[in-house]
């Protein structure tokens, strides 16, 4: 009714009237749900936008969905285009469009699915390939970062599984996402919700920074700048759910790349202190990931995540694969 006054009003001075009482078109956010067919994406979008979880699905609807909600004290108008599982050669291009159009990314596997678990290196590798092009010919644009959010769905189905929490974890870290998530969609909303949330987080503080800010941003919540929140649960009970302190994030088994190197950084430690060999463990996990199958792309020297001024000492700086964590506890 509102939308026909201001259309047909165009030239009168009611337009400007409408305009006042409507606004400007709220800018959306535009994320992108990519997975191999099966994974629940449409169940994780119609979950989070009904709360509610629907079995069944049409598997070749591709489909955008717009939601709006509040999200760190903004309003968040949501364009999530839930993309269809199966996309063969012919339908390359109209992914690549997509990926084009998408300003974040919920990669998503099945942990009952090895194969969708793969699925996400070929994925992950077409993301930074179209959003890379994007850069080149896009001034405005140029200055975005996409984020990409890594999802382990169907944790469920304990007896089926066939992807561990730490492949999921050490696979986020491999191939640069933002962080990782592993969840149930049938079991659990507010785990669905941790992910849209923190896909904003990431896309709003990448976007920010980008722009030549040498400082976060005040209004920027702590979880998406990469820093661990304190947590209910002891660190040293991976398999527990954790929660965190703040009233607006009670998500569990989330893990934010710089949660992914401690857990590196402690792991070293250890494996340089009980190695009997003498040749240390570290180093030929640093090989293996350094040595390239040909099917992940080198990952870009730019960090995804501010870090502090201070330089380095060269000796923490050769291990940053691990990117270790000063930056994560100078906010
Ligand atoms: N056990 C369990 N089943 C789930 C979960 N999420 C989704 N499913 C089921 O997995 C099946 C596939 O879910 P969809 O949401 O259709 O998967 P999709 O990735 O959208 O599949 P395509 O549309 O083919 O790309 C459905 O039967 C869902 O009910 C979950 O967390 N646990």
């Amino acid at each position: 009714m509102v939308t026909v006054l201001a259309m047909s009003t165009a030239t009168s001075p009611k337009s400007s009237l409408a305009k006042l009482v409507l606004g400007p078109k709220p800018k959306p956010f535009k994320i992108m749900v990519l997975g191999q067919s099966g994974v629940g994406k449409s169940a994780l979008v119609v979950r989070f936008i009904t709360r509610r979880f629907i079995g069944e699905y049409d598997p070749t609807l591709e489909k955008v969905y717009t939601f709006q909600t509040v999200i760190d004290n903004e309003m968040v108008y949501f364009e999530i285009l839930d993309s269809a599982g199966d996309s063969h050669e012919s339908e390359y291009a109209n992914l690549e469009s997509n990926i084009r159009w998408a300003e974040a990314f919920i990669l998503m596997y099945s942990v009952t699915d090895k194969c969708s678990f793969d699925e996400c290196h070929r994925l992950k590798f077409l993301i930074n390939y179209n959003k890379r092009r994007r850069r080149l010919t896009s001034t405005k644009d140029s200055a975005l970062e996409t984020p990409v959010v890594l999802v382990a769905n169907k944790a469920d189905q304990v007896e089926d599984r066939m992807v561990s929490t730490e492949e999921g974890q050490r696979r986020s870290k491999e191939i640069g996402c933002v962080c990782f998530h592993e969840i149930s969609v049938r079991e659990s909303i507010d785990q669905v919700w941790s992910v849209f949330h923190d896909a904003r987080r990431f896309y709003r503080v990448s976007n920010k920074w980008s722009w030549g800010r040498s400082e976060p941003p005040a209004d920027v919540h702590p979880t998406a700048l990469g820093r661990p929140l304190s947590r209910a649960a002891s660190d040293s009970a991976p398999d527990e759910a954790i929660t965190f302190s703040t009233s607006n994030a009670p998500f569990c088994r989330r893990w934010t790349e710089a949660d992914l190197d401690e857990e590196v950084e402690v792991s070293v430690a250890r494996s340089d202190s009980t190695s009997s060999s003498g040749k240390s463990e570290c180093a030929d996990e640093f090989r293996a990931r350094a040595s390239t199958d040909s099917r992940l792309p080198p990952r870009p020297a730019r960090p995804r995540h501010p870090h502090s001024a201070r330089p380095l000492p060269a000796s923490v700086r050769r291990m940053s694969v691990a990117m270790k964590g000063d930056n994560t506890n100078s906010y």
